[in-house]
């Protein structure tokens, strides 16, 4: 059994983080939110999973550290600037980060690097993603993890060949180019296709989560696999031994 903290906990992972956590057996110590005492939390906990904002990672980051606990990081929307505090952080602790936790996603993104590694740049390479009407950033952190991974297999860097929220006279398609639209509404949790479109063919790979409970369960999963782990930065990939 595992002593895990929520960051983020009153928002709607935190809550199904929550559920996930006792379902699992684990235990729940706590959890905080905007203005909450995070060091106080990592004092108490074997790993911290955070679902907030942008803005809390370096504290969260710090607190685990001085707490030396594990960190699952499932917070989107992260800048060059923090993957460079998550590196720093993951020389002496154990962090784990990802656009997504589940399970299904993590394979589908094995399933496109291998695509793109196979198919060259005559075949067009989108990624449309759709989501809840409250979702804050664009691409989603899944459709940035799915576009690393075509990048990957075609050995290029996404920042050289990304292509997103085009409007206007855009021009025809970049030979290479891996764009992305982004759809938001109602309560969707969460869809994810990677079209690769050739001459008069189409291969579409799609993921769509019904419910928020699958990154949970997701979470718990990398939590357990986490603790106990040296120092370094580790990703989904890792857990399921991809
Ligand atoms: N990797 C994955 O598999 C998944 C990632 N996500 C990502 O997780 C994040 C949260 O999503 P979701 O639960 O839907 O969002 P919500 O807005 O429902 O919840 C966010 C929570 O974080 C809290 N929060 C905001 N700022 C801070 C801060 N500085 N310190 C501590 N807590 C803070 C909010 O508190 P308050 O209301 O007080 O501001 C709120 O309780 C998003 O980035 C989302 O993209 C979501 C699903 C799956
Ligand atoms: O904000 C969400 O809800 C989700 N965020 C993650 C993302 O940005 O990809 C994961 C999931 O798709 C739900």
């Amino acid at each position: 059994m595992a002593r895990i903290g929520v960051i983020g906990s009153e928002g709607r992972m935190g809550q199904a983080l929550m559920a996930a956590i006792t379902q699992a057996g684990h235990e729940y110590v706590g959890g905080v939110d905007k203005g909450g005492d995070v060091t106080a939390l990592a004092a108490q906990c074997d790993a911290l999973v955070d679902f907030s904002a942008p803005a809390a990672l370096e504290d969260n980051l710090s607190a685990a550290r001085t707490a030396g606990c594990a960190l699952v990081i499932g917070t989107t929307g992260l800048e060059p600037a923090h993957h460079t505090h998550i590196d720093s952080a993951a020389r002496q602790i154990a962090v784990l980060q990802t656009g997504n936790t589940s399970l299904g996603v993590t394979l589908l993104a094995h399933l496109v690097q291998e695509a793109a590694a196979r198919l060259g740049t005559d075949w067009d390479i989108e990624i449309v993603e759709m989501h809840h009407r409250m979702k804050v950033d664009a691409p989603s952190g899944t459709a940035l993890l799915l576009g690393e991974a075509a990048a990957k297999g075609r050995g290029v860097d996404l920042d050289h060949v990304k292509d997103s929220g085009r409007d206007g006279q855009t021009g025809a398609r970049e030979t290479g180019a891996i764009g992305f639209a982004a759809l938001r509404g109602g309560t969707v949790a969460g869809d994810h296709s990677v079209i690769l479109a050739g001459d008069e063919e189409r291969i579409t790979l799609t993921h769509n989560a019904e419910n928020r409970m699958i990154f949970a369960r997701g979470a718990v999963k990398a939590v357990e696999w986490l603790i106990g782990k040296n120092a370094g930065r580790y990703t989904m990939n890792d857990v399921l031994s991809l």
